[in-house]
């Protein structure tokens, strides 16, 4: 009898998150505990993308999930050259890539510049977040009943945003109001150790924008995959890690059926938990601190029923079915 082929997924995409790459000598955190391979960061991505590049049936594409350049590069004048050699070596894989901003993309770039690069992958006109310019979150639908929301996870902070700016204002106040500490980016004795200048929240208008979209993917029985650089879940976290306001974003999630996985990065030692909703919560291991033997990137294939992300290196093998709908 002939063997049986298991049916082809629907579609499939690569994650990839915390590249950060520099044209410089390994470091450490800053804890002083884990390495930084900031050079080899290249290496890895280049590795990561000949094996996506091969991948039969191919991705329909890729997420990267923010830091993709270190904040070093600023400090040597290398910003443009360090981001041209990312963006290089993953237009070699000719698929649409959707990029979330972090920390370290604003250590080297203003909001303003950002929009023209090639990290701006949110497309103009209907799918476009809300106030357009302000705010770097979209959606898409990469195949019939499916959807993904990239989330700006720094609409509200002091990163990225003019001084001079409402915006900067009042997350400065509300950074200040809930951090006392002098260096803002200490959360040392913090009830709510998420309120880090490193880190950023989501605005009302983001969240009400979420909420619509939810709505209207719910109504047309959609299941949708959220992404954004900051992880949104306590126990796919460390609790310095988290958006500022990740339980306004948890509940607007919560309050409809459709999304079934948030994807983050910015945690570099990686998480992951099913929540008390049904909803796969996967933060991806860093490539930053990803030795240069090993690797951190996964590709997700979907099926009707599940997600099965085979991950590389660092990043393991998950099975994640649809609890929902
Ligand atoms: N616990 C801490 N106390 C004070 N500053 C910190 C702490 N953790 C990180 N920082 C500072 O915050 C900034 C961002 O930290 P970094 O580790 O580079 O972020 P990421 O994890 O996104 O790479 C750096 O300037 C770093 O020195």
């Amino acid at each position: 009898m002939e063997a049986v082929e298991p049916p082809p997924p629907l579609f499939a995409f690569g994650v990839i998150a915390d590249i950060q790459y520099a044209d410089a000598e390994d470091g450490y955190d800053f804890s002083g505990c884990r390495r930084r391979y900031y050079r080899q960061s290249l290496q890895l991505l280049r590795d990561a993308v000949e094996a996506w590049a091969a991948e039969r049936p191919p991705l329909a594409f890729v997420l990267q999930l923010g830091d993709s350049i270190d904040g070093l590069n600023a400090r040597r004048g290398e910003a443009e050259g360090a981001l041209a050699q990312v963006l290089a070596a993953l237009e070699r894989l000719q698929v649409p890539v959707h990029h979330a901003w972090g920390n370290h993309e604003f250590y080297n770039f203003s909001r303003d510049r950002l929009a023209h690069t090639g990290l701006n992958s949110r497309p103009d006109g209907a799918m476009a977040g809300p106030t357009a310019g302000d705010c770097q979150a979209y959606h898409f639908s990469p195949a019939l009943r499916f959807r993904v929301v990239v989330l700006d996870a720094y609409d509200l902070s002091i990163l990225g945003r003019e001084p001079d700016s409402p915006r900067y204002r009042e997350s400065l106040q509300l950074l200040r109001e809930k951090n006392p500490n002098d260096n803002l980016n200490s959360p040392a004795g913090l009830k709510e150790p998420q309120f880090v200048e490193f880190n950023g929240g989501f605005s009302q208008a983001q969240l009400d924008w979420f909420n619509e979209i939810l709505k209207f993917s719910d109504e047309n029985q959609e299941k949708v995959v959220v992404m954004g650089h900051l992880p949104i879940h306590p126990d796919a976290s460390d609790r310095v890690s988290l958006a500022w306001n990740y339980e306004d974003a948890l509940s607007v999630i919560h309050s409809h059926q459709s999304v079934v996985c948030f994807l983050a990065g910015h945690q570099h030692d990686g998480g992951y938990c099913l929540d008390s909703h049904g909803i796969h919560h996967l933060t991806l291991e860093g490539v930053i601190e990803t030795p240069p033997e090993s690797n951190a990137f996964g590709t997700v294939y979907v099926y009707e029923d599940k997600m099965v992300l085979k991950g590389r290196g660092r990043i393991s093998e998950r099975v994640m079915h649809f609890w929902r709908q």
